[in-house]
């Protein structure tokens, strides 16, 4: 392994009978990082998961999570990490309390660090007071909150989070946003997937998009947004008509064109950088400006620049 990458994925391949669900990938993710991996649906995500959480064997190509190997080594890559997927199942009938303690004897965690793991997290997702209900009177919110409190419970190095807010609203989506935050702070490093761009956005040092079973960009979301160079600056004015002139000298212009919110100029360089230079012209030309906005390109834009698709948001 590379410097501090906690997971190493080289020409990763997995094939179903003779389809490619993943072609070749190679990424990595840095120690404490929050790291979101991104594709359209099929796109190869849940396999790739699966392969680094030892639950699908490695076919082709070689992984490493935590230092250790997934194909030789599977058991100490399950004792490194935490996994919170979709389709994890509460038991109904057991309380809050009570899942924890099964979930930490499966793990042969001491009684005593049990307890006061149990404790220390229950406190973390704010389910103290739910500890003795029931797993099946609680909120879609809550569950996923035990089942992440659940995940964290062998103090993995990495956690992975499978779609950790689908279908909740928006509030619950952003207290898990800060819990998965203060995980994270206290150490965790954190791999999620997620059809929420927004959420990839603000929660993500790095993001990975894979479509296609391959990975099409890696990058933080500024260097992603800032990439596709599309930011765009409305300007309205006095007289729009001799704008277009006192404009036609600043390079990074690439055209003007006109909007609902007057101008619209796309630039081809940082837009904020290039907004001085706007005012500048108009004002030396004359011209009274009323208002000034720019807009940058979002984590939908680039999802959908890489993919040309839109991500189905199935959410609700
Ligand atoms: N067990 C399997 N047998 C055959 N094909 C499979 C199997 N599992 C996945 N696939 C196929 O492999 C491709 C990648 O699937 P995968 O589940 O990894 O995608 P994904 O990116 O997780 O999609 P989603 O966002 O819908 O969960 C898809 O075309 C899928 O139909």
């Amino acid at each position: 392994m590379e410097g501090d990458d906690i997971i190493e994925v080289r020409d990763l391949e997995h094939l179903f009978g003779d389809f490619a669900a993943v072609r070749g990938i190679s990424f990595t993710v840095r120690r404490g990082e929050i790291f979101s991996f991104l594709g359209p649906n099929g796109a190869g995500k849940s396999t790739t998961i699966n392969v680094l959480t030892t639950l699908l064997p490695l076919q082709k190509g070689r992984v490493h999570v935590a230092g250790y190997d997934v194909a030789r080594e599977a058991g100490e890559v399950r004792k490194a990490i935490g996994i919170v997927f979709q389709d994890d199942v509460l038991d109904r009938d057991l309380t809050v309390q009570e899942t924890m303690e099964f979930h930490g004897r499966l793990y042969s965690i001491p009684r005593e660090e049990r307890r006061a793991q149990i404790d220390d997290l229950l406190r973390v997702v704010e389910l103290e007071s739910k500890r003795d209900e029931r797993t099946k009177n609680l909120s879609g919110g809550m569950k996923r909150r035990l089942q992440i409190a659940r995940g964290l419970m062998t103090r993995p190095e990495v956690l992975f989070l499978d779609e950790p807010t689908q279908g909740l609203d928006p509030q619950t989506r952003m207290r898990i946003w800060e819990y998965i935050r203060q995980v994270n702070g206290a150490g965790t490093t954190i791999f999620l997937t997620t059809h929420y761009m927004e959420e990839a956005d603000i929660l993500s040092d790095r993001i990975g998009i894979i479509d296609h079973g391959r990975i099409v960009v890696t990058g933080t979301p500024a260097e992603l947004k800032n990439a596709l160079g599309e930011d765009v600056v409305y300007l309205e004015t006095e007289d729009d008509r001799r704008v277009r002139d006192a404009l036609s000298g600043i390079e990074e212009i690439r055209s003007v064109t006109d909007s609902t919110r007057g101008l619209s100029i796309a630039i081809s360089a940082d837009g904020s950088q290039c907004i001085p230079k706007i005012i500048d012209a108009v004002r030396s030309a004359g011209i009274g400006i009323s208002s000034v906005n720019l807009k940058k390109p979002t984590m939908d834009d680039v999802f959908v620049h890489y993919t040309g698709r839109e991500l189905r948001d199935t959410g609700a």
